[in-house]
């Protein structure tokens, strides 16, 4: 029934359908064929069983008469007309079945008269179907399907635009509605003056969803759960940290009210400073569970049992997912019944690894009833479900999910993991193709577009495999392009460039992965910050949200297979509206895939780097030497 004709979105592969389209041909006409010859098969069946049934009947009837005459009793048409109706009706039947067959035969012309039946709903073809051992079983009548291209959702298709040019569109700190003194007094403190696109944009609208209190949102409604899309360095970090501390200062009892994660100890580290250094003056407590102090640590900085009662000791939680998952489930001290906000930063890196499902365990803890030793609090709170009359009293304070990413998938399947409560969603404006259901729909795109820091430069180098050490040594002692950030694909790889810079000498590297300890990563990264290293040969443990003050150029050693590893490497640098660079090295083969990727994503543009030979002359003897006590260094690791 065309009632519930689907035309669903088939994804990007045009090229096959033909193929698709002559199979289906062939085997409707191989369908047909076997039809037809199975009908004439039972025709013939039929007719034969008639000639012997008619043949019976006649022996019968003149033994009868034979019978009566001998009595004198016969009536030769009562009989008949029965029998002959019968025959009729059979003859007519067949007819009827071999009409229809036909009708089914020259289906090819009727198919659009059939097909527009069959759309308008007065399909009479399944009423007078034809016998079911001759129905073609799945009917392959092939169906022009009209192309349908991916439709997002309204929220995701139409979101507020946030301008990604940061210095022409700054808003004085007390030009922001709703901030307080306090914190325009910490952010002058810390010599900041006005407030970038997405702060000015985005903080505003979390004061107002708790404006009316912690309980409940504006006119009594749950505030809308936030996403952020908004290029690298542009200023996410504060437009949470500052809206979550304005809210919460004014508490009176400590209870864990917000909850920022994070994917990397790092990154959460970051973030704790930065949530401490606004809470400063207030009597707000943030709490970090990242690994970096030991877990008994940890549960004694969440809360602290007196009398029998637990008291929480943090108001503000920064953690990274299996930490924080370790802690809900082993430590009865952590309580998330009070908690507003749910911040999640890095948001797609943090969809993406939802393998430990740590957003549910979260979710759960939230909506926890009243554990044994806590009484039910007045403010307990089940999980949301539709929006009701009932749903609505009484009021229960609202759990706003707050999502920030450079590279924030517009994917509405990845997203509805999350269950966003009527979302919003700030970008760029240039990141967001306008397509909803009642827009025309713009060309899909491969991939999803992402906007670039404004101040980035990106480049290319087309290079082999034996330059690119020689190449790194060209661009810190001849191109000083330092303070660099050098990415390789993998730890092995750092370690092995490291190791041949610092045999080369002249210049101060140091390796920046798994390799080293957290204590060590740490130390290693303020040395860099100080100027102390003029390359750091790091993984992609440095490239998300990683934020080094004045890294001049990023290089891409390896070039990335991924968009997002891409735009969150080169987002090291031109950060908060500063210039910066971005090489990649590529090899002939990476060439027209990399460069295609790029400039899907929505790049301004890379351009290309040329470096002569007669530049890389002077140090080959040299590198030749290097290789070889590499060797060496590389042989005496192993037997270690
Ligand atoms: N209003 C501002 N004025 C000046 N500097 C700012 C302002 N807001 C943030 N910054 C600085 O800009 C830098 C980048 O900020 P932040 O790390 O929040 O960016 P981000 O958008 O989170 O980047 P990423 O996507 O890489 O995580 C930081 O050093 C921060 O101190």
């Amino acid at each position: 029934m065309s009632l519930f004709l689907v035309n669903r979105y088939l994804g990007e592969d045009e090229d096959n359908c033909a193929s698709k389209e002559s199979r289906a041909q062939a085997l409707l006409v191989k369908l047909q064929q076997k039809a037809k010859e199975k009908q004439q098969q039972s025709l013939r069946q039929e007719e034969t069983e008639e000639q012997t049934d008619r043949k019976k009947r006649k022996a019968d009837k003149d033994s009868r008469q034979k019978h009566k005459k001998r009595k004198g009793e016969i009536d030769p048409n009562k009989d008949q007309p029965v029998e002959e109706d019968k025959n009729k009706k059979s003859g007519k039947k067949k007819q009827k079945r071999k009409k229809e067959l036909d009708g089914r035969e020259d289906m090819g012309e009727g198919e659009e008269e059939e097909k527009e039946d069959a759309e308008a709903g007065n399909d009479t073809r399944e009423k007078t179907s034809a016998p079911a051992e001759f129905t073609v079983l799945g009917g392959f009548d092939l169906k022009s399907v009209q192309k349908v291209h991916r439709v997002l959702p309204q929220w995701l298709a139409q979101p507020d635009a946030i301008h990604s040019d940061i210095k022409n569109h700054l808003v004085p700190v007390l030009d922001v509605p709703g901030l307080c003194v306090h914190l325009v007094k910490k952010l002058q403190n810390n010599q900041i003056q006005h407030l970038f696109p997405v702060q000015a944009e985005v903080i505003p609208v979390i004061l107002e969803g708790a404006q009316q209190g912690l309980l409940i949102g504006q006119g009594g409604y749950k505030p809308p759960d936030i996403c952020v899309s908004a290029p690298t360095g542009s200023g996410k970090t504060l437009a949470f940290v500052l809206p979550v501390i304005q809210v919460l200062m004014e508490r009176v009892v400590c209870e864990v009210r917000a909850l920022a994660v994070l994917p990397t100890k790092e990154l959460a580290q970051q973030v704790w400073k930065v949530f401490s250094s606004y809470a400063e003056g207030t009597t707000l407590k943030v709490v970090m569970l990242a690994g970096h102090k030991s877990f008994s640590a940890e549960q004694e900085s969440v809360s602290e049992h007196r009398g029998g009662v637990r008291r929480s000791l943090a108001d503000i939680i920064v953690a990274t997912p299996g930490r924080l998952v370790d802690h809900i489930n082993k430590s009865s001290g952590l309580c998330l019944e009070h908690l507003r906000f749910l911040i999640i930063d890095e948001a797609d890196r943090m969809i993406d690894s939802m393998h430990q499902s740590w957003l549910s365990q979260v979710v759960k803890a939230v909506y926890r009833t009243g554990s044994e030793t806590e009484p039910t609090s007045v403010f307990r709170r089940t999980e949301p479900k539709h929006i009701t009359a009932a749903s609505l009293s009484p009021p229960a304070m609202p759990l706003q999910k707050l999502l920030f990413s450079a590279t924030l998938t517009q994917n509405p399947e990845k997203l509805q993991q999350l269950g966003l409560h009527q979302p919003r969603l700030f970008s760029s404006a240039h990141s967001r193709p306008a397509t909803t259901a009642d827009t025309p729909t713009a060309p899909p795109h491969k991939q999803d577009r992402f906007d670039f820091p404004q101040g980035l430069t990106e480049y290319y180098v087309h290079c082999t495999l034996s330059k690119k050490p020689l190449l790194v040594l060209h661009f810190l002692l001849r191109m000083k392009l330092s303070p660099m950030l050098c990415f390789t694909n993998s730890r092995e790889a750092a370690h092995r460039l490291f190791l041949l810079l610092q045999l080369f000498g002249g210049v101060q590297v140091a390796e920046f992965s798994s390799r080293l300890s957290p204590a060590e990563r740490k130390k290693t990264l303020k040395e860099f910050e100080q100027g102390k290293i003029q390359m750091l040969v790091s993984t992609d443990a440095a490239a998300r949200g990683i934020d080094i003050h004045g890294v001049k150029c990023v290089l891409n050693y390896d070039a990335p297979q991924y968009i997002r590893t891409y735009i969150h490497r080169i987002g090291r640098t031109a950060r908060a509206g500063k210039a910066g660079l971005a090489f990649t090295f590529l090899l002939g083969v990476q060439e027209k895939h990399f460069l295609q990727m790029v400039m899907e994503a929505g790049s301004p543009g890379i351009h290309k780097q040329i470096i002569k030979a007669e530049s890389l002359k002077g140090m080959e003897e040299r590198y030749q030497q290097t290789l070889r006590e590499l060797q060496e260094v590389i042989r005496e690791e192993k037997a270690q």
